[in-house]
């Protein structure tokens, strides 16, 4: 069997990507603070719109983003960001929180004004991801993977696309057939997280309107991204 080599200029790919992913995190601190609807609704959209800053930072770190049109620039990063939302959402969700913290932080999040329906599969989705055991340089490709997904609505120039995405998904699968060795499917079981991201996107604009508090307010960026108001 031929030795799986990562390569220098691969190497040089990942180490950029894990940089950007890991200069630009937000403060963990948001699973402490979950109390009314209210103030959990303001906590999310806070939360989510640092995230969207925290993503353009991250996005133009990728190498040749910045070289697409920049049209096509701002369909990959409306197209993505809720993604890399729930993404986000599912790595802090699945940190390594000493045992029995994860039980009282899905029970607030359970409470936190999220109507029941989006509930499971949204916990689905985290579960799914947690099982992964994703490293830091895997957590940081997939999110650099999704953000270049050809086929987002209004992106003129696939192809351009396309030529980001594939170094990035070849280090993936490099990175997962060395951290994963005995698991010759687990590169497949990561793309099919990306298909369930996908039908999370569908339900989020219910989740953010239906959340149980009388005035759902967002800020201009997330009116933008979100599809709201
Ligand atoms: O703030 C959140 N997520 C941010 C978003 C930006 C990146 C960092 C994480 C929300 C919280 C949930 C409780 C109410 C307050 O919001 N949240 C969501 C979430 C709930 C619904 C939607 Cl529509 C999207 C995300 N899932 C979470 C998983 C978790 F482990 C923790 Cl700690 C919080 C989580």
């Amino acid at each position: 069997k031929d030795k799986v080599e990562i390569t220098k200029e691969q190497q040089v790919l990942m180490q950029a990507i894990l940089k950007a992913y890991e200069r630009h995190q937000i403060p963990q601190d948001v699973a402490k603070r979950l109390y009314s609807a209210e103030e959990n609704f303001l906590l999310l959209t806070e939360m989510a719109t640092s995230q969207v800053q925290v993503l353009v930072e991250f996005t133009k770190n990728i190498p040749g983003f910045l070289s697409l049109d920049h049209e096509d620039q701002i369909a990959l990063l409306k197209g993505s960001a809720v993604e890399a939302m729930f993404l986000r959402s599912a790595q802090v969700f699945n940190r390594k929180t000493p045992a029995g913290h994860t039980e009282v932080l899905e029970e607030r999040i359970r409470k936190s004004g999220i109507s029941e329906e989006f509930i499971k599969p949204m916990f689905n989705f985290y579960k799914s991801i947690g099982e992964l055991l994703m490293s830091p340089e895997e957590q940081a490709l997939l999110t650099a993977v999704t953000i270049l997904t050809p086929d987002r609505p209004y992106v003129k120039d696939h192809a351009a696309v396309e030529r980001l995405q594939e170094p990035m998904l070849e280090v993936l699968k490099k990175l997962c057939t060395l951290h994963h060795p005995h698991e010759p499917q687990y590169f497949a079981r990561l793309l099919g997280r990306l298909t369930e991201l996908r039908s999370l996107n569908h339900y989020h604009a219910e989740i953010i309107t239906s959340w149980r508090v009388n005035d759902h307010k967002f800020t201009p960026l997330l009116c933008e991204i979100w599809d709201v108001q």
